[in-house]
Parts: structure tokens; sequence; C-alpha cells
């Protein structure tokens, strides 16, 4: 369960960035420092921007401004890659498709997944089977995003990994309603300028994530719950849009692999009084069981 948090802290990570590579790391004071206040944000909110992460600013603004392109285009041209079930659930979803507690999402969306070809997990894998459906226009969205999701993964891993040791809007403007994410982490790269991230914490009420630019918004999926034994808990959170602007946000998910059995580490077991507050769960089955009911 989340804190009272007020605010959400803003951690600069760059000694961890600088050290990654560097066996001697653990026992750096810099970079202890960034893992205890990593370690302090993920128990008291669950959520953090992260500053210093050495993506370059160009990539950051590129990918916002070719989704930006995309989503311009007429609905024709986006249908041209509609996501349904045979294609893995990848390809584009028009605005309502996605429903989450029961209630069609007022935002339209591009998902894409690590492509898993026929078989390599089985009838396990069967639902996530596919290729990503990249829009033809503009040409050179497929490049740009797979450039940047390979930076994403490399700065998940550098965050992870250290660690493991408003104002009420009508209904038909909750861009996507109260939900946690699916995986590890997710880095959220939102447009500047509006405000409609929020989340929620341990009173109930919601707390802005306004975008800060040169920064990520980070925080904790549903598998990072349980891995830590419940220490860090996956913060629900919601998206309202009350500007009149179009916003687009590239939110990069880094999860288990399809196939991992995800249970509490041993070491946060040992924290948390010994008992095992989670059983064992298939990381494939968590996302396929989301994917088979967002879009009924
Ligand atoms: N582009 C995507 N897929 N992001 C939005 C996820 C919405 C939450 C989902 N309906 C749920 O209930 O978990
Ligand atoms: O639009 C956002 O800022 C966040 C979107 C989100 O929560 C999600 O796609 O899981
Ligand atoms: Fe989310």
């Amino acid at each position: 369960m989340a804190t009272d948090f007020k605010s959400i802290p803003i951690i600069d990570i760059s000694p961890l960035v600088a050290k990654c590579d560097d066996p001697k790391r653990v026992q750096d004071p810099d970079v202890l420092e960034v893992v205890g206040q990593l370690d302090q944000a993920c128990r008291e909110a669950g959520f953090f921007y992260v500053k210093g992460h050495g993506i370059p600013d160009s990539l950051i603004k590129d990918v916002k401004n070719v989704s930006h392109k995309f989503f311009d285009l007429p609905y024709e041209e986006k249908m041209k890659i509609k996501l349904s079930p045979a294609a893995g659930y990848r390809g584009y979803q028009r605005i309502g498709e996605n429903i989450t507690k029961g209630i069609p999402d007022m935002h339209e969306a591009i998902d894409c997944y690590r492509e898993i070809t026929p078989g390599m997990y089985g009838a396990l894998g069967r639902v996530i089977e596919g290729v990503n459906q990249w829009p033809h226009d503009p040409p050179y969205i497929k490049v740009l995003m797979e450039e940047y999701i390979s930076f994403c993964t490399d700065l998940s891993r550098k965050i992870v990994f250290p660690n493991t040791n408003g104002q009420n809007a009508p209904e038909n403007d909750i861009g996507c309603g109260a939900h946690t994410d699916y995986g590890l982490v997710t880095l959220v790269n939102q447009d500047d300028g509006i405000t409609a991230l929020q989340v929620r914490n341990q009173s109930g009420e919601w707390i802005s994530a306004p975008p800060i630019p040169g920064t990520f918004v980070c925080n904790i999926g549903d598998m990072l719950k349980i891995w830590s034994n419940g220490i860090y808990d996956s913060t629900l959170h919601r998206v309202i849009n009350s500007s009149p602007k179009y916003r687009v946000c590239v939110a990069y998910f880094y999860e288990p692999n399809f196939d991992a059995a995800v249970e509490p580490l041993d070491v946060c077991k040992e924290k948390t009084g010994g008992i095992k507050k989670f059983g064992k769960a298939v990381y494939g089955e968590h996302l396929a069981s989301k994917l088979e009911t967002n879009f009924v």
C-alpha cells in the first residue's frame, strides 16, 4: 500500500548510469545514495521521476513528435494496422477500445511487444505470438521506436537491478481508468505542458505527476510487488486530460520474460517476517489475462 505521499520525488540517477558496468559499484557511496533514494520512493509512492538517465533528449522528443504525426492521420489510415487477438494484441486500438474496470478508456494507442514466433513458449505463448504492426507512415517510425526501446531496456535494467537488492472531470474525459501496470517498471515519456497522469495515495487522494522536462516518470508494476514480497507496491494511477490539447505519452513497460516464474525473493521475504505473501506467478499468464479482458 502506498503511503500518504503528497508529491512524487525526483531522483538524479547519473551515478548509477555512470557506474553500471563497474563491478565495484555496490560499494560506491554515490551509487548507494541513489539506491537508497530509489528504495525509499518505491516504498512510499511506487512512483518517482528520474533525471540524469542518459537517454538523448532529441530521441525523447522525436518519439513524441512521430507519435503525434501518426495519431493525426485519418482514422482509415490508422486502422490499417488494427490491433486484434490474431495479431497478438499488437497494433492500433481506437478510442474506447481499451476497457478498464468495465469502462472504455478515451485514448487511442499503438501497442507493441517483444516479437514471439509460433511455438516459442508453447501453449502459454499462443495469445501473444506475432510480430509488431508498425505504421507505414511516417516511414521512419519503426527504426526510431526500436532505437528508443533499446535505450529504455538498458535504462530499466539499471533502475531495477540495484533496487532488488485533481480535479473532477466528466466521465468521457478519462483517458485511462485507474489501473496498475503489469510488469516490473514503466518509463513514462509524456508531452510537455499538459498535466494528466494522476497517482493514488493511501488516503485515496489523486496526486498529479506533471511532465518535468528531461525526466521520465517511473512506476512499479505488479511483478515487482511479488518479487519484493510487498515491500514495494504497484501503485494505482489514471489519466485525465482536461486540457483542450491532444496529448501523447510514449510508455515503455519493462517486464519479465513471458515464461518467467515470479515469486518473492528470499532476501525480501527475510525482511518481511519470513512469510511469503504471494504465490508463484507466470508472467505470461498474468499478461494474457489482462490482454484477454482489456478488449472485450
Ligand atoms: N496502451 C495501453 N495498452 N495502455 C493502457 C492500459 C489500460 C489499462 C487496462 N485497460 C487495464 O485495465 O489494465
Ligand atoms: O498516459 C500516461 O501518462 C500513462 C499511461 C498508462 O498508465 C499506461 O499506458 O499504462
Ligand atoms: Fe499505466
